[in-house]
């Protein structure tokens, strides 16, 4: 079953956090002139999407992914490489337009549930302690990009053994934190 790749930072095992790390900086695949960010605090939501909006790296089925406050990302170095990738979006994930690479995506809908997160590839940074991911969500979706539904009961298999329970949308958690936000934006829980 290992031979089911998700993505090459799980594929040999998910690699736990360190308790009270304090962020680092991502930077993008070019060799000269990255862009460099900087993230304040550990991540918060890591998880596997399968999505296809999501920036995976090089053949892998899946993007690994997880939100910061917007408040604690800075833009270090080599800004003006960035384009937003889709402005009609609601995660205005900005790539990097050399390598492809996406930094970071802040949501800015108003009244939104996301609103004032970005969303981040812990990957890209050189230090390990990001908190590890803890699921998968839009599992399915990773045939929209191309993968034989045949597949699906394997990869499913592999996410539930990797310790990454297998969502077709966001955790229960994460829908239950949506809900609840509708509920009380349409006045039908206070
Ligand atoms: N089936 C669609 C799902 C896309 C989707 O809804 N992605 C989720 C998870 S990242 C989302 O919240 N998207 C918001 C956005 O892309 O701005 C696809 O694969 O393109
Ligand atoms: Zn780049
Ligand atoms: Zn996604």
């Amino acid at each position: 079953m290992a031979s089911v790749s998700i993505h090459p930072s799980v594929d040999g095992g998910v690699k736990p956090g360190k308790a009270g790390f304090a962020g680092g900086t991502l930077t993008c695949h070019c060799k000269t002139d990255p862009v460099v960010v900087q993230i304040g605090s550990d991540c918060l939501h890591n998880h596997v999407c399968g999505c296809t909006k999501c920036w995976k790296p090089a053949g892998a089925a899946f993007s690994m992914v997880s939100v910061v406050t917007s408040d604690n990302v800075k833009v270090m170095q080599n800004g003006d490489k960035l384009a937003v990738v889709d402005a009609g979006a609601l995660i205005q994930r900005h790539a990097c337009k050399v390598c492809g690479v996406h930094m970071h995506g802040p949501v800015t809908r108003p009244n939104h549930p996301f609103t004032g997160l970005s969303f981040i590839h812990t990957e890209l940074s050189g230090t390990e302690g990001f908190a590890a991911p803890t699921f998968a969500a839009f599992v399915s979706s990773v045939i929209e990009g191309g993968t034989d539904p045949a597949k699906m009961d394997g990869i499913r298999a592999r996410l539930s053994e990797l310790g990454l329970p297998p969502y077709d949308a966001l955790s229960p958690g994460l829908m239950d934190y949506i809900a609840t936000f509708t509920a009380k934006a349409n006045g039908v829980l206070k």
